[in-house]
């Protein structure tokens, strides 16, 4: 019991433990330089430079950890939070911009069933039973039918296909798990992604804020290269607008070439090529991009 006393004013973090969005977890912890010693197996790890305690998770429990007070922090889908009805007790701090796909209803491709109303009072298969009650609940009172929803807890797309269902609940990323099923979708219950999320209730609101802050450096830096060139101040005004940065870009002399200034600004990743070209349109010269791991904004 010695680890319990360890977990003492530790604000404790619930980390996925496996799965699709458990190893961008462990990255964006490591970018945020939250350091932990974690033995193979082992699912709570003590944060050797912040008061912070990890607890390794499944994913689909870690908002009802959150949500009941038992952990302070988590990272989890906002498709959990929803499954685990507790939006009222937990804070959403932070869309982490991973973990991006629909809980959709998906239907066999040539089946008898291929709208959401031919499936009231079928059979569901699924993982998210409270988001597929929820959605049947009041087309089964209209009906004065029952649709049977069954939980699963993997490989949901197996259902229809083995007979135990006439439609599923599932996740839809690429939709190729779907594909390779023989299932189309045919309906969005929601768009989700992986969240940080906090219970309303934590006493360690200053550390989730400097997770938060973390952890937003993080997710911008991955958004964001640093371009800097070189050009002539009488082409300055149109190059700034290319690259405007944040504030305003940062702009040097050149001692060595007079009339030349050197100019630095923020851009996003995926604009960089359309950017470089129209610097290059504009007379800049020894234009670089660089990436950079962390960053406050
Ligand atoms: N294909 C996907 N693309 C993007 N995000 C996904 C995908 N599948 C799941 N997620 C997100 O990751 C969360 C955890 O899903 P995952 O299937 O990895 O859970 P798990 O049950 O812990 O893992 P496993 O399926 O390995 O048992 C989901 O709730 C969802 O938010
Ligand atoms: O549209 P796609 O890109 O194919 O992704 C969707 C699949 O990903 C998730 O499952 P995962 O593979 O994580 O495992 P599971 O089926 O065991 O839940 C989800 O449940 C789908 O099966």
């Amino acid at each position: 019991m010695e680890f319990v006393k360890d977990l003492e004013d530790r604000m404790l973090f619930a980390v996925p433990k496996k799965g699709r969005i458990y190893q961008t977890c462990i990255d964006l912890l490591k970018g945020c330089d939250i350091h932990f010693n974690r033995s193979s197996r082992q699912d709570i790890a003590l944060c050797t430079n912040l008061p912070i305690a990890l607890i390794f998770l499944p994913a689909a429990d870690i908002a009802k950890y959150v949500g009941d007070g038992n952990v302070d922090l988590g990272i989890t889908g906002q498709d959990i939070v929803v499954e685990s009805q507790v939006e009222d007790k937990v804070r959403q701090v932070q869309e982490l911009d991973f973990g991006k796909c629909r809980l959709c209803i998906e239907v066999p491709m040539h089946g008898e069933y291929q709208t959401l109303d031919s499936l009231v009072g079928k059979r569901i298969v699924t993982s998210f039973v409270n988001s597929a009650a929820k959605l049947f609940a009041p087309l089964d009172k209209a009906a004065g039918k029952k649709t049977t929803i069954a939980h699963v807890s993997g490989s949901v797309e197996a259902a229809c296909a083995l007979g135990l269902a006439d439609g599923i609940v599932d996740l839809v990323e690429t939709g190729e798990s779907m594909r390779a099923a023989g299932l189309h979708d045919i309906y969005d219950l929601m768009e989700t992604q992986s969240v940080l999320i906090a219970n309303k209730k934590s006493a360690h609101t200053d550390l989730i804020d400097k997770i938060a802050s973390r952890v937003r450096g993080v997710i911008t830096a991955h958004k964001y290269v640093l371009c800097t060139y070189n050009v002539e101040r009488k082409n300055l005004a149109a190059t700034s607008k290319i690259t405007p940065g944040r504030l305003g870009p940062t702009v040097s002399s050149l001692d060595s070439h007079d009339g030349w200034v050197a100019v630095s600004a923020m851009i996003a990743k995926k604009e960089k090529g359309e950017i470089l070209d129209k610097l290059t349109e504009c007379g800049a010269t020894d234009i670089m991009v660089m990436a950079f791991t962390n960053c406050r904004v």
